[in-house]
């Protein structure tokens, strides 16, 4: 219930169509009640029964009630009867029947109208809300999660929430309402035969919400294989490359079938539950009809009710008209929970607090000055501990390398200076303020950074590099050509605006750098992180990746993780990380001529890997 109230809230404002709705739903209701309890008066011309009528001799003043509408309606009723017979009086009748039932239909397309804008609004609100919390969720969040289940928390989640939730506020505002005005009237009718139909009903309304409890427990499953099939599909679509070298098709499609069976089978066992309810429903409502028919005839024909033959039809009629809102509302139930599955998922992210955020008293750093300093730093996922005790100054317009083996925590230090992550222990300064204490923006603001991925996004070259700034034409120019891109864009099919595909599959691994590095001059951040490609490249273009790197560099402060220890022999000073922690540091002429040093050791393995 507390979920359903939260989804809903996302239309708010409510004052700008919640009136307006109830207000077309009641006289929806109206008119279509009127529609069918002008059965009677048709019915008593047809077995020739107008001299019963029971009609005031003069029109009432108006109030709202149902005797006030129904006195109205045979008031008139008399009037043509007598002035132009049994026909006239039947075609009177039969014009009040279409007009009412074209009343009842307008009311109901308004109400419809006005549901459809606030579905579409709280699905845009609860999108956006969703991908504003991913957006602001600290990189870690994202390494515990499959990205296959976040989309489909998007995707699939969304949509199920739109079809279940959404769509049944008209279960849960108008049926109940539709059914309440029926009662009104069938106890108008008759009292003894309503309460006789009031005590079979909770034994069906018992039936149906075990049936919808079931529906809870396996839609979670259903989202949850889902949300794994997605998984596979992306890591598919993303690894095609590997899939097809290793000739691991089949292992794939393994992995595949088996979370696309087991998610056919879930699927199958809730809409085997979600399709009994109709049919217990329908089979429930006409033994109520038919236990009626018994009871109210048996009544009739003892002479122990005031009831005549047509109004007894017309109030079966009616009562029957009851069941399809009941109906509405008990298949409604199950939609509805599945559809809560889903809001749970996707308000269990958007209710994930950012671990790493702007604390309330957060300043902006100012622009850098003179030195960053890693001070008796530690760092732990979650409890792995990663980094000890690392002590290290940048000072303003040196490059600092960081090298070592496989795991020794390179890059998890160099993603502590952007504050992907926030240290366990320890603190990083710059120019002596606690960047915990600063606020993300301004601290990201000052640092650019090229990973070994280049990371590129779908688009044209040209708002690859203007990537969030306000650069003009002219200054993307520039800093392509300072990247050496410049002469492989303008040779492209359409330059500057060819688009280069998903993640920038259309260009080579070199050409990707070298806009990942125009990206990052363009920015012209006073702070580098810089991840070096692993990816060998050809000795040229090799060659004119590391020229751009090291213009990008020029009169900046840079962080380096040095794969291959020939790029980094003129850095300032090279760290040497081992199992997270400085085991050494000097230059590289320094650290070459340490006897038994790890520098030296990694420097002759490289150089004897090179030689080979
Ligand atoms: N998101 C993460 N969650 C948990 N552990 C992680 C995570 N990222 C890295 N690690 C672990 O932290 C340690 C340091 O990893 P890191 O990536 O910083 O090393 P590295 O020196 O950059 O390695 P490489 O040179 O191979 O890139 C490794 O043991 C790794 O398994």
């Amino acid at each position: 219930m507390k979920t359903y109230l939260r989804i809903l809230q996302y239309a708010r404002p409510w004052a700008l169509f919640l009136p307006q709705y109830l207000l077309y739903t009641v006289l929806t209701i109206i008119f279509s009640i009127a529609n069918f309890t002008l059965i009677i008066p048709l019915l008593s011309i047809l077995f020739d029964k107008t001299d019963k009528v029971q009609a005031p001799d003069h029109l009432s003043a108006f109030s709202p009630t149902i005797t006030w509408i129904r006195d109205t309606f045979y008031y008139f009723f008399s009037q043509v009867l007598e002035a132009r017979g049994k026909l006239g009086a039947l075609a009177f009748a039969c014009g009040v029947v279409v007009v009412s039932v074209l009343l009842s239909n307008v009311f109901r397309y308004l109400s419809l109208r006005l549901l459809a804008k606030v579905r579409a609004r709280v699905i845009r609100n609860l999108r956006r809300d969703l991908y504003h919390r991913i957006i602001s969720l600290q990189l870690g969040f994202f390494s515990g999660e499959r990205k296959g289940d976040l989309m489909s928390r998007f995707t699939s989640d969304v949509q199920e929430v739109e079809t279940s939730v959404v769509n049944t506020m008209t279960a849960v505002i108008k049926e109940p309402l539709t059914i309440v005005a029926y009662f009104l009237v069938l106890f108008h009718m008759s009292v003894p035969l309503t309460l006789f139909t009031l005590v079979l009903l909770p034994i069906s309304g018992g039936i149906i919400a075990t049936i919808a409890k079931r529906l809870r427990t396996q839609a979670k499953q259903s989202q949850k294989t889902l949300g794994t099939m997605l998984s596979v599909i992306d890591e598919t679509l993303g690894g095609i490359r590997v899939i097809k070298a290793f000739n691991a098709q089949e292992y794939i499609k393994g992995k595949f079938e088996e979370q696309n069976d087991q998610y056919a089978r879930t699927s199958r066992t809730i809409d085997n539950t979600r399709d009994l309810a109709s049919p217990f429903s329908e089979f429930a409502g006409v033994t109520v009809v038919a236990g009626l028919l018994y009871f109210g005839g048996s009544l009739i024909l003892g002479g122990q009710s005031d009831l005549n033959g047509e109004t007894f039809i017309g109030y079966v009629i009616l009562f029957s008209q009851v069941l399809t809102p009941a109906k509405a509302l008990s298949s409604s139930f199950g939609n509805i929970q599945r559809g809560l599955v889903a809001g749970e998922r996707v308000l269990s992210i958007i209710d994930t607090e950012p671990v790493i955020r702007d604390r309330p008293d957060a300043t902006v750093l100012p622009t850098f000055e003179r030195e960053i300093e890693f001070h008796n730093l530690s760092f732990s996922y979650g409890d792995t501990p990663v980094l000890h005790d690392v002590n290290l100054t940048i000072k303003k317009g040196s490059t600092v390398a960081l090298v070592g083996s496989s795991g020794g925590g390179k890059s998890t230090l160099a993603d502590l200076l952007p504050r992907f992550y926030d240290p366990s222990g320890g603190q990083i300064l710059i120019d002596g303020h606690d960047l915990r204490g600063c606020t993300l923006h301004s601290v990201r603001d000052q640092m650019g950074i090229v990973t070994q991925e280049s990371i590129l996004f779908n688009d044209t070259i040209f708002n690859n590099i203007r990537f969030n700034t306000a650069a003009s034409e002219a200054e993307v120019m520039e800093a392509a050509r300072i990247a050496n891109a410049h002469e492989f864009i303008v040779a492209s099919p359409e330059g500057y605006q060819t688009v280069i595909g998903d993640r920038g599959s259309r260009l080579s691994g070199g050409q990707r750098q070298r806009l990942s590095i125009a990206r990052a001059i363009l920015r012209n951040p006073p702070i580098l992180i810089l991840d070096e490609a692993t990816s060998a490249l050809d000795t040229e273009s090799e060659k004119l990746v590391q020229e751009a790197l090291q213009r990008l560099m020029q009169n900046r402060t840079s962080l380096v993780i040095a794969h291959r220890l020939s790029t980094v022999q003129h850095a300032d000073e090279i760290v040497v990380l081992q199992h997270g922690r400085i085991v050494e540091r000097g230059t590289h002429d320094e650290l070459v001529r340490r006897e038994n040093g790890v520098y030296q050791r990694l420097s002759s393995m490289q150089t004897n890997a090179a030689l080979v």
